[in-house]
């Protein structure tokens, strides 16, 4: 029997390679084939970005030619703030380039230019593309929901239409969803408030996406949660493989095992929609029906292709709805006697006139702009918007963007851009409610939902978010509740923590606030 090491000769022993191998590869040894690959990869990477690059200064690149763009990935992942401070304060109102594992990228630091590229259409500047290549959607998520995306048109149109008619469901899953998650405490106690608020927004979106035998099945509930989750990870995992090759390893991903289980809860439910056997004899009226009748014909309405929408509703609502919420929920903690009697007193006296319903949430000002300030203020990611060049593209200013570049936004630094707001670097809760209030201008545009070229939490032009009208709601709704029924604050000498992965903002899910039932 051969022991471990005399596996280890035989491996390491050239002679044991594939005869129809040329004998230049047959002397090759592991660590000198590894070699020659990384040197392969690394000047196709640096060959490929030299190809698509935009004649614009980089931040963070070195002098070493064929090494510069993974140095400089390699320095952005390291200290992306810093970089990204640089590039703006360098630059700013014009553009630089950063490099990060996922390639190069131009950074548009002005809103006007911004404006400009966000108008080009899609087969110039897409979205999608950069969707799809920041998330490997095609690949974790499905084919379909990469290139078929009938779902955006479903939610602009359906889930924002329904918001109306359902605010009352959404109010009884919010009230339950709280009672069984924190309860009424009669003295003040920690709440781990990311996760009860990922559970509340999981448990609201799926009452009204599939329906309350979902919303109640908390094995279901948590798989749709770690979705979001599964699907970044796996979206790493297989980012340096060729394409051929991704269709087959993300069958190994945590992506595709929790796609798989989900398929398990759902799978008689579609199955019985699909055989047109609805209860009662009547077609529900939630997403996944929507969905269902907009798909089409042919294999994006089979069963695995359905799950694999919805599961993808799951990840553009979930964690998004949950990370803005707690960032305005941690702010509201840290200075609960400046905003708490405030936006207490606005509730009541809309309450007076009834329950919350569309018209009056559109009354609650102070709350609407308590949320678009924590989002201005805490949400910012450094690259929220991103576009990847299908065409060449020139600003008006003469810059070419080359076909095949990315082209982003500094996030956090146009949402604090002095020329645009007064004391930027200063978190003030009622600040769009005085704009509102002040402006010779349409009100409107201080609302929450009204997307701006320097405000990036729902992005902005044609691709901006059409769930964002049924997440405010949801936002409000839970906002209404818990300032209904507890008091809150931080317990002294905590604070949130800011994190960021390369581009990415991480939201701090491990933070307590302190509850309490209302005195
Ligand atoms: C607070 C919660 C949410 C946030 C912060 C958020 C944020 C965003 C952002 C930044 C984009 C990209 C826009 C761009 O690149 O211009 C987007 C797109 C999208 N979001 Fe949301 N979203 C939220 C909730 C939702 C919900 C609840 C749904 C659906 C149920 C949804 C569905 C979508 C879809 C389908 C797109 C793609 C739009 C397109 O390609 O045209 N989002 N969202």
């Amino acid at each position: 029997m051969a022991t471990n090491s005399s596996y280890i000769e035989a491996a390491s022993d050239a002679s044991h390679y594939p005869s129809s191998l040329p004998p230049a590869l047959r002397e090759l040894t592991i660590s000198q084939a590894l070699f020659y690959a990384f040197i392969l990869l690394t000047s196709y990477r640096s060959f490929d970005a030299y190809r698509k690059r935009a004649n614009v200064p980089g931040v963070g690149f070195s002098s070493i030619p064929i090494l510069s763009s993974w140095i400089a990935a390699y320095r952005f992942t390291r200290a992306p703030l810093k970089l990204m401070t640089e590039g703006v304060t360098k630059y700013k109102p014009g553009y630089f380039r950063i490099a990060t594992i996922q390639g190069e990228y131009v950074m548009v630091t002005d809103r006007n230019k911004v404006q400009e590229f966000l108008r080009q259409p899609d087969d110039v500047l897409s979205m999608q593309e950069a969707a799809n290549d920041q998330q490997q959607i095609p690949f974790t998520m499905g084919w379909g929901i990469g290139h078929a995306t009938y779902h955006n048109q479903v939610v602009r149109v359906h889930l924002t239409k329904s918001i109306e008619h359902r605010i009352e469901d959404m109010v009884d899953e919010i009230r339950h969803a709280f009672d069984d998650l924190i309860g009424a405490p009669a003295d003040y106690q920690p709440v781990h408030i990311y996760k009860v608020i990922a559970m509340s927004v999981a448990r609201t979106s799926n009452r009204i996406m599939v329906g309350k035998d979902f919303s109640e099945n908390t094995e279901f509930l948590e798989l749709a949660i770690a979705y979001a989750e599964a699907v970044v990870i796996s979206a790493e995992l297989i980012r340096a493989f060729p394409d051929w090759m991704k269709h087959v390893l993300i069958r190994l991903t945590p992506a595709w095992s929790r796609r798989w289980k989900a398929m398990k809860h759902l799978k008689p439910m579609l199955e019985k929609r699909l055989a047109g056997d609805f209860d009662g004899g009547k077609k529900p009226d939630d997403l996944m029906q929507w969905l269902m009748d907009a798909a089409p014909p042919g294999e994006e309405r089979t069963i695995p292709k359905l799950v694999e929408r919805i599961m993808s509703m799951n990840v553009a609502s979930i964690h998004t709805t949950t990370m803005t919420f707690t960032g305005a929920l941690y702010k509201l903690a840290a200075e609960p006697e400046k905003y708490m009697p405030e936006l207490r007193a606005e509730l009541e006296e809309v309450l007076a006139e009834g329950p919350l319903s569309k018209d009056r949430i559109a009354k609650l000002k102070k709350m609407d702009s308590f949320l678009r300030e924590s989002a201005r203020y805490n949400n910012a990611g450094l690259m929220a918007v991103q576009r990847n060049a299908k065409k060449q593209f020139t600003f008006s200013d003469g810059t070419v963007i080359p076909a095949g570049a990315k082209v982003g936004t500094p996030t956090r630094f146009l949402q604090r851009d002095p020329t645009i707001y007064d004391n930027p670097e200063v978190f003030d809760g009622f600040r769009f409610s005085r704009l509102r209030d002040q402006t010779e201008g349409p009100a409107t545009q201080y609302q929450m939902v009204s997307t701006a070229p320097e405000l990036h939490v729902f992005g902005h032009g044609k691709h901006a978010c059409p769930g964002r009208f049924f997440a405010v709601t949801e936002m409000k709704l839970m906002f209404a509740e818990l300032i209904t029924r507890y008091d809150m604050k931080l317990a002294p000498g905590t604070g949130v923590n800011e994190t960021f992965i390369a581009t990415m903002a991480i939201p701090d899910t491990k933070l307590n606030i302190l509850m309490k039932t209302r005195s």
